[in-house]
């Protein structure tokens, strides 16, 4: 079987890498030198550059020729996932949804999204503590696997496991991409701490509280409280929480370091997701009365309303509560 993979960004890259080991895999992407290269010097040199691909992986930029690939692993970013969805023709094969967002306008799960466009086709959502360059380099890594039909998540987890890349079964498709939607925001605000060289105590606040307004908001939506405390949940915030490989986490260390949030995403050409969920998430939260304090700091300070000192001391002077 050949696996499919849609996005030729570090993590569609690194994801086609893992499925090489087990067989032949087609990669989409959008840009041409991208095809280009992966074909002639078998490297991502704008995404992911300096990993020597395997020769197995096959580039193409035209969407058309995954339809015949066994399963298909789906990497834009968030907000291209409809347009890159609907420029395939009917997939009746599975789709494994590995972005990490919520749509603009729609606020809607990619697992939404992708049942709108491609209503025939299985979904499934692969998600958790994974920076791309690690995983290429074969490090062990694991993930949550999450699919409604229990017989198809078994059957992609096996399609792509490896010795170092370990899939952990779910059927709580809703709970596994509320984690990783809500844990790029938050290593937003955990790197405008750092930024600010505010401390080690600070961050594990954050991450602390963060996680308590990730749990209410994904237990109002439906997922599993279990999820939410697994890899794809909690295990995604500690590891992009805690390190400069994040983008999201370096973006908001740029920002507490008193650079404007517009400059920095300006100056990117890798995706910092948690910029284009933060107000969606704020906008779907406060939809179903739910509380997110620390979504809303990173709201404010990406939107350049308010001064970082000054959005900290108001998270800080909240009134005392009880913890739970
Ligand atoms: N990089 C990681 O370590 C990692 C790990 C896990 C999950 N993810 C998730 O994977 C998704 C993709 O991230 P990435 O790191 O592979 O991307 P990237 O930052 O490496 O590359 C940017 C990607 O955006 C694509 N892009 C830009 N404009 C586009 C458009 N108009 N239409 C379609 N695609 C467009 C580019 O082709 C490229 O694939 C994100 O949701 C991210 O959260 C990334
Ligand atoms: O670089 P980030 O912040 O997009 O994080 C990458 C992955 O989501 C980590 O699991």
């Amino acid at each position: 079987m050949t696996i499919g993979v849609i996005g030729g960004g570090a993590w569609g890259t690194a994801l086609a890498q893992v499925a090489a080991e087990s067989g032949e895999v087609l990669l989409w992407a959008r840009e041409p030198e991208v095809v280009d290269g992966i074909n002639r010097a078998r490297e991502n040199i704008v995404f992911l550059p300096a990993v020597p691909l395997s020769p197995v992986i096959r580039a193409t930029g035209t969407l058309a020729d995954l339809t015949g690939c066994g399963m298909l692993l789906v990497v834009p970013p968030a907000q291209h996932l409809r347009a890159v969805l609907a420029g395939l023709p009917p997939i009746e094969s599975p789709l494994i949804l590995c972005s990490k967002g919520l749509e603009a306008g729609t606020r809607k799960l990619m697992s939404e999204v992708a049942a709108e466009v491609q209503p025939r086709a299985p979904i499934a959502v692969l998600s958790g503590p994974t920076f791309a360059h690690e995983v290429a380099a074969r490090l062990p890594a694991a993930v949550t696997l999450a699919c409604g039909d229990e017989a198809v998540g078994r059957a992609v987890a096996e399609a792509i496991a490896q010795p170092f890349f370990r899939p952990y079964l779910s059927t709580d498709v809703v709970g596994a991409e509320i984690g990783g939607a809500v844990k790029n925001v938050l290593a937003i605000a955990c790197g405008i701490v750092e930024g600010r060289g505010l401390g080690q105590n600070a961050r594990a606040a954050l991450i602390s509280r963060g996680f308590a307004e990730m749990t209410r908001f994904g237990l109002a939506k439906g997922a599993r409280a279990e999820t939410l405390a697994g890899l794809s949940g909690l295990g995604d915030l500690v590891l992009t929480c805690s390190s400069t490989s994040s983008r999201n986490f370096s973006l908001g260390k740029g920002i507490g370091e008193g650079r404007a949030a517009a400059e920095l995403l300006a100056d990117r050409k890798s995706v910092a997701e948690g910029a284009y969920t933060a107000p969606v998430l704020q906008q779907a939260a406060r939809e179903i009365g739910v509380d997110m304090p620390v979504v809303d700091a990173v709201c404010a300070l990406l939107g350049g309303e308010a001064a970082v000192d000054d959005v900290i001391g108001g998270l800080l002077s909240r009134p005392i509560r009880a913890e739970n």
